[in-house]
């Protein structure tokens, strides 16, 4: 009987960095927010202080900024890769690295019918993501997107659930389905071009939403997630998080007016909230996750 030191990770979080490539008058941005995370023989420094293993969160950062400069960050991916690798690779007793990037999008500001040189706007607040593991030689590459918000303005029912003393929900064959999607999907290479491949996997997720027919949003995830599998060997399983953005029919009738499924009121809390993974029956599980208090 004792204790020990169990699972533990390292790193600094939130590393917000842009870069202007400025090899033309056309700059191009990088807006990133990037976060380290490193295992190996770290018990030392939980046991006795003893920070002989201990690569500062601070030299992580530095890195993270001087990685920038040395070479085009490029795709996330491959520069999540550089720097998880760069830990393993140099940092004595680190066996393991997690590379957490979110990327937000700008788009040129346009002027007289074109996009300006240096000039932006924030698009849209939807996030690119990767998280890049690096456990010794081997790397697994698992990239997403967030705060896709998404809505049909019909084509949705929800019936024929259970019903019980405490049910007041009315069935409906035509209702507003909308949602906030993240979706993470794991890659089985490390070597692909990854823009191209976040771009079709993001319009087939959109294209089965809007598709879908939907019973129930938990079928329009299932069906998200399969036609991403269907259209892209390269991806493993699909995770999907989908809160369910209820909008509830305003009664009109006080106004002496029908509400013919038009005017309808936007809830922002409580949301339902539907999450799955959809995977291919045929290929390794998932290696195990890195420390994360939410899975205790
Ligand atoms: O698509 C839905 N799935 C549910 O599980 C659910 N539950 C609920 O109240 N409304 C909905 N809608």
């Amino acid at each position: 009987m004792g204790i020990v030191m169990g699972p533990n990770q390292y790193g600094k979080a939130e590393v917000r960095i842009v870069s202007v490539n400025k090899d033309t008058p056309r700059h191009t941005i990088k807006d990133l927010n990037v976060s380290t995370s490193l295992r190996g023989d770290l018990d030392a420094v939980h046991l006795t202080g003893d920070n002989s293993n201990c690569l500062p969160t601070d030299t992580q950062k530095n890195t993270v900024y001087a990685f920038a400069k040395e070479a085009p960050i490029g795709e996330i991916e491959d520069f999540a890769l550089r720097l998880g690798r760069h830990f393993v690779n140099t940092a004595e007793g680190i066996t393991g690295a997690r590379i957490l990037i979110d990327e937000y999008s700008w788009e040129r500001i346009p002027v007289g019918g074109t996009g300006h040189d240096h000039s932006f706007a924030r698009s849209t607040d939807e996030k690119r993501t990767t998280a890049v593991t690096i456990d010794g030689d081997k790397a697994h590459v698992v990239s997403g997107l967030k705060d896709l918000v998404v809505l049909k303005s019909t084509g949705s029912e929800f019936w024929g659930y259970p019903k019980d003393k405490y049910t007041t929900l009315a069935e409906t064959d035509d209702r507003i389905l909308a949602t906030a999607v993240t979706a993470r999907w794991r890659y089985l290479g490390t070597d692909l071009d990854w823009g191209k491949s976040f771009e079709s996997v993001r319009a087939t997720m959109l294209e089965a939403f809007a598709t879908t027919h939907s019973l129930a949003l938990q079928q329009s995830l299932y069906e998200m997630g399969k036609q991403v599998l269907d259209a892209h060997p390269e991806v493993a399983e699909v995770r999907l998080s989908l809160p369910n953005k209820h909008h509830f029919l305003v009664d009109l009738k006080p106004f002496g007016l029908d509400n013919d499924n038009e005017v309808f009121y936007a809830a922002d809390r409580p949301y339902g909230l539907i999450e799955g993974t959809v995977l291919r029956d045929d290929v390794d599980p998932a290696p195990q996750a890195w420390y994360s208090l939410a899975e205790f």
